[in-house]
């Protein structure tokens, strides 16, 4: 069996380069990746079909075709669209419908076969899929990863600012495209219960969807690569240790040093709210008396001294943390240094670990949520937004400590409960990834889901990308959003 992944967002390669530091990097190409691999290993072939790039700031994406990772099962298959170089996932949408999905077609005739199952990761992925789906006649399945309509509502979409917000993010494509996807699959395909009813139940995909359509749904839970975030001690940690030191003896007063750390590594983003967490231990004298706080960045390498190289987005959310720091005099309690790839932030966990520290999480909003998962597995306690699927993969605070991200007092407290009951967590943390979350079991349930699709096609109708629908539906959301 062949299965093609539509992930539009082009960064795979063998090397695994410049995760963290590509501004498209993120939990979805983990997950991608992972999946595919696993299914490889089952004797699935698998083609990730996913965009060339050719420039030289991310050398490694231009070669056509590339056997993923030593495994001989798996492609990368890397078609051109939208010109030559990187453009970020919010600028994809004009060249889907026609330049990739062309190049797909192309590709399979030279090859004279095709898919016989598609997985569609994002929107953009999704909305490929709906039309390849038709067009080699083979069943879809839809990963959102991530939907558009909790990432609007976070970042406070309203009437008065949605035209500036769309030009940016180009959200009503987004929503869109969605749309398209969680409707016309064989099945959209969740990591948690919440995702399926929280996050697919918003208003945007009224009509769309069916929430109480057990047919639609299946949730597979993602895994954590226990190779890499295992909780026991790799060769590596020795060189992590004095690498970590250096940042820790330049930034952190001496007589802190060997207390206990919060560990905050997501990506620079504003909805994982870094904000949130960092005010919450400004606000806490008895937190600060326990434990310093770290912050893993990408590409800097003192931020109190220069940060010009980010992006204007992460730039604004670092003059917010610098000046918390500035206000609640925090210097010598805070250190920030950058973590270069997953082997890496992988060893850093287990550093911090001996340290009896804790990973913290307070994303306004996070629909699945990786990094908890692995740092747990790594050996840190993890203290998580309670909004998403953070509060399903804790189990509501029995894995983990649940905090509101909108509070500070309430992330102190959470901080400080995880930071008392180290030892306990940690145990719960292991546990609970041991026995819940492994790509092995994610690939399976991919499998029977295709599978099963692949016994019960059913014709769908022809669909056409079509202006006036998405005019349609800008006004229909203008509708629905608030003042
Ligand atoms: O220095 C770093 C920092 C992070 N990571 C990795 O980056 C990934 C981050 O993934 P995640 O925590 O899931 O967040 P997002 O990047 O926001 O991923 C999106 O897609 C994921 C997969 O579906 C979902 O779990 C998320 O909720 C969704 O927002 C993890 O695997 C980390 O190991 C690194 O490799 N190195
Ligand atoms: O913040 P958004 O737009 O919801 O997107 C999340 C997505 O962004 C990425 O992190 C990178 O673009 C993807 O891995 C992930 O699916």
């Amino acid at each position: 069996m062949r299965i093609a992944f539509i992930n539009p967002q082009g960064n795979f390669d063998n090397k695994d380069s410049y995760w963290t530091q590509h501004p498209d990097f993120g939990g979805q190409l983990v997950y991608v990746k992972e999946v595919a691999l696993a299914l490889g290993e089952m004797g699935v072939k698998v083609d990730i079909i996913t965009r060339k790039i050719v420039e030289d700031e991310w050398v490694g994406f231009s070669k056509d075709v590339e056997i993923y990772h030593g495994n001989e099962n798996v492609r990368v298959v890397r078609i051109p669209f939208g010109g030559d170089k990187f453009l970020p996932k919010e600028q994809l949408w004009p060249y889907l419908a026609n330049e990739f999905i062309n190049g797909i077609v192309e590709f399979y005739k030279k090859e004279n076969t095709k898919p016989d199952a598609i997985t569609t990761h994002y929107a953009d992925g999704g909305l490929v899929g709906a039309i390849l789906s038709n067009i080699f006649d083979v069943p879809f399945t839809f990963t959102a990863h991530s939907l558009g309509a909790q990432k609007m509502d976070k970042l406070g979409v309203n009437k008065e600012n949605f035209d500036e917000f769309e030009r940016r993010f180009n959200f009503s494509k987004r929503i869109f495209a969605e749309r398209i996807a969680m409707n016309r699959s064989y099945v959209n395909i969740v990591s948690t219960a919440q995702e399926r009813y929280n996050q697919y139940g918003h208003k945007y995909y009224e009509g769309a969807v069916d929430v109480n359509d057990d047919k639609k749904f299946k949730v597979i839970p993602p895994g954590v690569n226990t190779k890499v975030f295992t909780y026991e001690y790799r060769e590596e940690d020795d060189k992590t240790k004095e690498y970590i030191y250096k940042y820790l003896r330049r930034d952190i007063a001496e007589d802190r040093l060997n207390l206990q750390y919060v560990v905050l590594s997501s990506r620079f983003d504003k909805k994982k709210n870094h904000k949130g967490a960092v005010l919450a231990f400004a606000k806490n004298k008895k937190l600060q008396e326990k434990a310093n706080l770290v912050i893993v960045l990408r590409n800097v390498e003192n931020a109190f001294e220069d940060y010009s190289n980010l992006n204007v987005e992460e730039k604004e959310i670092m003059d917010e943390i610098m000046s918390i720091i500035k206000q609640y005099n925090l210097y010598g309690k805070v250190s920030m240094f950058p973590i270069n790839g997953q082997k890496q932030l992988a060893s850093a966990y287990r550093f911090f670990s001996r340290l009896r520290s804790v990973f913290c999480l307070t994303a306004l909003y996070e629909p699945f949520g990786l990094a908890p998962i692995e740092a747990m597995y790594a050996g840190l306690p993890a203290v998580v937004t309670k909004n998403g699927g953070t509060l399903e993969t804790v189990d509501r605070g029995r894995y983990g400590v649940v905090v509101d991200p909108e509070n500070p007092e309430d992330i102190a407290e959470g901080l400080i409960k995880a930071l008392d009951n180290f030892d306990m967590y940690k145990r719960l943390g292991i546990e609970r990834v041991e026995s819940k979350y492994t790509w092995r079991a994610t690939a399976v349930g991919y499998l029977k889901v295709i599978e099963e699709a692949l016994g019960k096609r059913e014709e769908i109708e022809d669909y056409y990308y079509t202006g006036a629908q998405e005019e349609n539906l800008i006004r229909k959301m203008k509708g629905m959003l608030g003042d």
